[in-house]
């Protein structure tokens, strides 16, 4: 017997057939995530439950083999399905718990024109919010909180800290003055490229256009090209912009791949990060505070200045430590003004509400000089369950 012969066009209408399929289901995934949200109000249960997830990717491995799908495709495609629930699970009872914050159209700043990191933070942040965007770009950070600080935007959205270049202390210094509160926080992966808008060659590059930051973060790899000639520009999407115009082979910008392509740019070479693994946390401000709902992981920030005395920072840090709470970031800023006076900026995961952080904030008051919560915030970073395949 001879087999059927099938166009390609015969099999490519039945792949997107199979692909329409899994569209279908994923949304009636989604929408069963949203009845267990539900649920777990009635029984005050956490949204996550890693001992179900792990049962679920055991049994989908298994399940997988028996269609000849390899643990590693089954298990990526899950954790993917289940981040995606737990977000959208998270979003849903922040809504409940927040009625008045978001509005179905929410006016976001953020710095440099379309696809800037900022711009890109802030569309992957507000997609499982089921809020339409307007998006505002701005010149400058000072300048994303002010028009948030004045009313003209709803969420400002600024990047705080990166794995390669570490603090951004133009945001911190901005963070000890703005009235706004933190909200939100979204991490997410940079992957730098050196970008020319002509074909040309990497040894033909001696004029690279960038923002301080990745120029930062791409340090080792500017070393090794020797000699080039950097322009500052106010964002990776105005270098962007500026190489484009310019269509010239000696000029390159530092910039996102996809990005690039919507200036007509292509990438010369790729991961240029001086680490591998480059993610940039952003943080995402507001006038008003939001409170976090008890059944998801929530993360304060504090601001606060110790008594200059020895010790001081370590009676601070202490203070967490015997109430059992994670601290997950502690920074030192000067105060502007006062030579030699520190400002500390302390992330911790622990609701702002619990008992636990208001019994540890009274007593930081008794020790701190001057304290401020900048904000409590729901935990974005959906860790993979971890199984073994
Ligand atoms: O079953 C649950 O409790 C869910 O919340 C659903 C789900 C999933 O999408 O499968 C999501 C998050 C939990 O950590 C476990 C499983």
């Amino acid at each position: 017997m001879t087999e059927p012969h099938y166009s390609l066009d015969d099999i490519r209408e039945n792949v997107t057939h199979i692909d329409n399929e899994i569209l279908k289901l994923l949304a009636e995934r989604r929408q069963l995530s949203l009845a267990v949200a539900k649920s777990k109000i009635q029984t005050a249960k956490p949204v996550r439950d890693q001992e179900r997830e792990h049962a679920l990717l055991l049994r989908l491995i298994e399940r997988g083999k028996e269609e000849q799908l390899d643990a590693q495709y089954v298990t990526q495609i899950f954790h993917t399905i289940i981040e995606d629930s737990v977000l959208y699970q998270q979003a849903y009872l922040q809504k409940l718990t927040n009625p008045d914050s978001l509005q179905p159209t929410a006016r976001v700043s953020f710095l440099g024109a379309k696809g800037s990191y900022s711009h890109l933070a802030s569309r992957h942040y507000f997609s499982k919010k089921q809020t339409k965007l307007v998006e505002l770009s701005c010149n400058t950070f000072r300048d994303v909180l002010h028009v948030v600080e004045n009313g003209h935007a709803d969420y400002g959205v600024l990047p705080i800290e990166n794995t390669s270049s570490g603090s951004i202390n133009e945001v911190y210094d901005l963070l000890q003055h703005t009235s706004l509160s933190i909200v939100g926080e979204i991490t997410e992966s940079i992957e730098h490229c050196l970008l020319t808008a002509v074909d040309t060659q990497l040894e033909q590059i001696d004029t690279l256009y960038s923002h301080p930051q990745p120029h930062q973060q791409c340090s080792e790899f500017l070393h090794a090209l020797g000699g080039i000639k950097q322009e500052y520009c106010s964002s990776t999407a105005e270098a962007m912009q500026k190489v484009a115009e310019l269509k010239q082979p000696n000029v390159a910008a530092i910039g996102n791949a996809t990005s690039g392509e919507l200036y007509g740019l292509t990438a010369l070479k790729g991961n240029i990060a001086n680490q591998q693994e480059n993610y940039t946390r952003f943080i995402v401000v507001a006038r008003k505070p939001v409170n976090v709902t008890p059944l998801i992981p929530a993360k304060t920030t504090l601001i606060m200045s110790t008594a200059q005395q020895a010790g001081s920072l370590v009676e601070c840090l202490l203070v967490l430590r015997n109430h059992h709470i994670n601290m997950t970031k502690l920074e030192s800023r000067p105060v502007i003004g006062n030579p030699w006076e520190e400002m500390f900026y302390v992330d911790v995961e622990e609701n702002l509400k619990s008992e636990l952080m208001q019994s540890a904030l009274e007593e930081l008051t008794q020790l701190t000089r001057f304290i401020k919560v900048l904000g409590c915030y729901p935990s974005e970073n959906v860790k993979p369950t971890d199984v073994e395949i």
